[in-house]
């Protein structure tokens, strides 16, 4: 595999592949059996099938969460990681956090964000490595990643080194997305995420209606919300776009391996957490755990 990652020259790692580097991370998950590329025959999941029905506790979880700007997939993503007691592996909030450092980097980063594009495939896997190297020399196993990956690049190269089990295509109208990645709302203290839009849409040609609740924030929270610098509506616009040209064909990527299930949000969190749990056999794990509780 051609190497993909260029460091700078003064680096000791210029000459490794992101492959490499990458496997370096992941060396204590990928069984031989799964480093080399996949040979899975191309049949789609249909909601409820090839799931198996065990103990979440004893799945190695690893789940890559698709879909849209603003179509709820780090809001899932991470309740679905509290529930299993795996992390949540963002590669937004990783720019995020390199844009709040002040490198060089940093500054290069904000342009392409800001402009609603994607970061090169170099850097992100870069960023994505770290966060993996790390979370390895805690211990960590199993994750579900969120916005990676986001080309076909990404996805070759995620799928030469470890064996993701499931993909998570989560899908909404575009017209939702865009007000929901408007309402879109952080608390600059505790980072959590909120959303102001209260969502009512009605049905038309052939899309069913469907009605979103705010998600608002507690009150010691309300007086320090802030808005993404990407979150403007000409920005979320461009997003969009690139999503259906770069990170759309992914899908298919994953389709053809027999890996993607399609989940159709039917409404808010309350509407759509259940179903999501019914579809991924975990409805009967969360049962399990308040009863514990
Ligand atoms: N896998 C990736 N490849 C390239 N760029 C990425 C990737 N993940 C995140 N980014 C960058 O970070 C920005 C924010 O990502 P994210 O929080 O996942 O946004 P979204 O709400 O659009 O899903 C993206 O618009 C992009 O510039």
């Amino acid at each position: 595999m051609a190497a993909l990652i260029r460091y700078s020259k003064s680096s000791a790692v210029s000459s490794l592949s992101s492959t490499s580097l990458l496997r370096r991370c992941f060396s204590s998950t990928v069984s031989s059996e799964l480093a080399s590329p996949s040979t899975a025959s191309p049949s789609p999941f249909t909601l409820n099938h090839n799931l198996p029905r065990k103990d979440p506790k004893d799945r190695n979880v690893q789940w890559v969460f698709l879909g849209c700007p603003g179509v709820g997939k780090g809001t899932y993503a991470s309740r679905l990681c509290n529930l299993l007691g795996i992390p949540h592996i963002a590669t937004g909030d990783l720019v995020r956090e390199e844009l709040a450092s002040s490198t060089p980097l940093s500054r290069q980063l904000s342009d392409i964000v800001n402009q609603g594009k994607l970061v090169s495939d170099e850097i992100i896997i870069n960023l994505l490595s770290k966060r993996l190297q790390a979370g390895e020399a805690k211990g960590e196993s199993g994750f579900i990643l969120d916005g990676f990956p986001r080309t076909i690049r990404q996805a070759e190269i995620l799928e030469e080194v470890i064996d993701i089990d499931m993909v998570v295509n989560l899908k909404l109208r575009e017209d939702v997305l865009l007000e929901k990645c408007l309402g879109r709302r952080i608390c600059g203290q505790c980072g959590k995420n909120f959303n102001i839009a209260s969502i009512n849409v009605k049905g038309e040609n052939g899309n069913p209606g469907m009605s979103m609740p705010p998600l608002l924030p507690p009150t010691h929270c309300m007086t320090k919300l802030i808005t993404r610098a990407d979150d403007t509506e000409a920005v979320v616009k461009e997003r969009l776009r690139v999503y259906y040209e770069k990170s759309q064909p992914v899908e298919e990527f994953y389709r053809s391996r027999g890996k993607l299930m399609e989940f159709n949000l039917p409404g808010g969190i309350s509407e759509s957490w259940p179903k999501l749990l019914q579809v991924l056999n975990l409805d009967d794990f969360e049962e399990k755990l308040s009863a514990a509780a």
